[in-house]
């Protein structure tokens, strides 16, 4: 507190009705050096953040007082230690601060530097390559002709990888050839340490990715009782380099990402697995879902008074990237429900 640096045993009798002068000593300011030091009928004005002089055993904070500065007028009591901050408070010398495969945040950055460490040993972000499969894809900003569209996997997944902490390396497009794919997959085996492809996982004759992939290391292709996101590849690549074979389908990769890929990125980094971000949530519309699958249907979430509320997407093809974009939740329905009213409570997983 800014205010006066006193003997607590001086002031214990100052009240409104019997205060208590002490001559001022001096001024003490912050990273002032403690010149002073007191005794009994003494006090030095002193600055909030400022070393206690020696003898002092108590802060009266300004407002107390008259705010003299040749001699000052206290008019109430004060206890030893009071507005003292002792050193060793907060931390003690030897105390571990942060455990390892603690994630710093803000608040364990500030935690360092309070203990004056300008260096500590981090794991790093996992390198995670992207890259996107299809020869009807081209990049953005290029025009599209006959049979092409705009690549949009890539970006996303991209971008997803750097809010679940990682570093992502957009590959852009490869064909359709198990050349290329090879080629690509290859290179990234020397970097990555962790490879997303998107697309050519399903059951076209042109679906390269399997037949390349599978003689590179441990792969397993499966259905997964899941909508969207059916197709899926999972598999360590040269036996040190995890790969994820998520489905084409851009809404497909994005909730594939999302329940694969973000928990794989957090235990890369050392991280003990999330806690569910669901929360409760009721219908504003019916909804259906398929028997035997898990749907994860795109909505938007409000918080109000009360409990929040749901409104599915309109358009929960696994093409419509728009509703997805105007999305801020994805409603899970489990495998044996194939319908809910507006009305009923649903669980919902909050997107970032
Ligand atoms: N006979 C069957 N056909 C399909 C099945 C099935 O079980 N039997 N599953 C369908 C489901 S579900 C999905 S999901 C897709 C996944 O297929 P692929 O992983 O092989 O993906 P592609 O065929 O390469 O592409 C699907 C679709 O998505 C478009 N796409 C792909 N990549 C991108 C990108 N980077 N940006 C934008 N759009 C992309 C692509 O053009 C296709 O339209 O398979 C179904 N078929
Ligand atoms: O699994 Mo596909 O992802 O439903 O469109
Ligand atoms: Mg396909």
């Amino acid at each position: 507190m800014d205010g006066y640096a006193v003997l607590a045993s001086d002031v214990a009798s100052a009240a409104e009705t019997s205060p208590v002068t002490l001559s001022v000593v001096g001024d003490i300011a912050a990273g002032d050096q403690g010149a002073y030091g007191i005794g009994p009928g003494l006090c030095a004005r002193i600055m909030t953040g400022a070393p206690l002089p020696g003898g002092a055993d108590a802060i009266v904070p300004v407002e107390w007082t008259d705010g003299g500065t040749a001699k000052v007028t206290i008019r109430r009591s004060a206890t030893p230690g009071h507005y003292i901050r002792r050193a060793g408070e907060d931390v003690t010398a030897g105390q571990t601060v942060l455990p390892a495969g603690t994630r710093l945040g803000p608040a364990q950055i500030g935690m360092l530097a309070a203990v004056g460490r300008a260096r500590v040993l981090v794991r790093p972000r996992p390198r995670v390559a992207v890259l996107s499969t299809g020869s009807e894809l081209i990049e953005p900003g290029r025009p599209v002709g006959p049979g092409q569209i705009w690549d949009s996997n890539s970006f996303a997944l991209t971008a997803a990888v750097t809010e679940a902490g990682g570093v992502g390396f957009r590959q852009g497009t490869v064909g359709d050839d198990p050349r290329e794919v090879l080629a690509t997959i290859e290179e990234q085996l020397a970097y990555a340490d962790l490879i997303i492809t998107s697309g050519g996982v399903s059951m076209g004759a042109r679906d390269v990715v399997k037949e390349v992939l599978s003689g590179l290391g441990t792969m397993r292709f499966e259905k997964v009782a899941m909508r969207p996101g059916k197709p899926q590849g999972f598999g360590l690549l040269d036996d040190h380099v995890p790969v994820f074979t998520l489905p084409g389908n851009p809404v497909s990769a994005y909730v594939s990402f999302q329940v694969f890929v973000r928990p794989a990125l957090r235990a890369l980094q050392g991280l003990p697995p999330a806690p569910p971000r669901t929360v409760r949530a009721r219908l504003t519309a019916p909804i259906i879902s398929p028997d035997g699958l898990r749907h994860y249907l795109r909505a938007a979430v409000a918080y109000g008074e009360g409990e929040p509320r749901v409104t599915p997407a309109e358009g929960q093809g696994s093409h419509q990237v728009f509703a997805l974009a105007s999305s801020n939740a994805l409603i899970v329905v489990p495998e044996d429900v194939t319908e809910r009213a507006a009305g009923d409570l649903v669980d919902v997983l909050e997107l970032s």
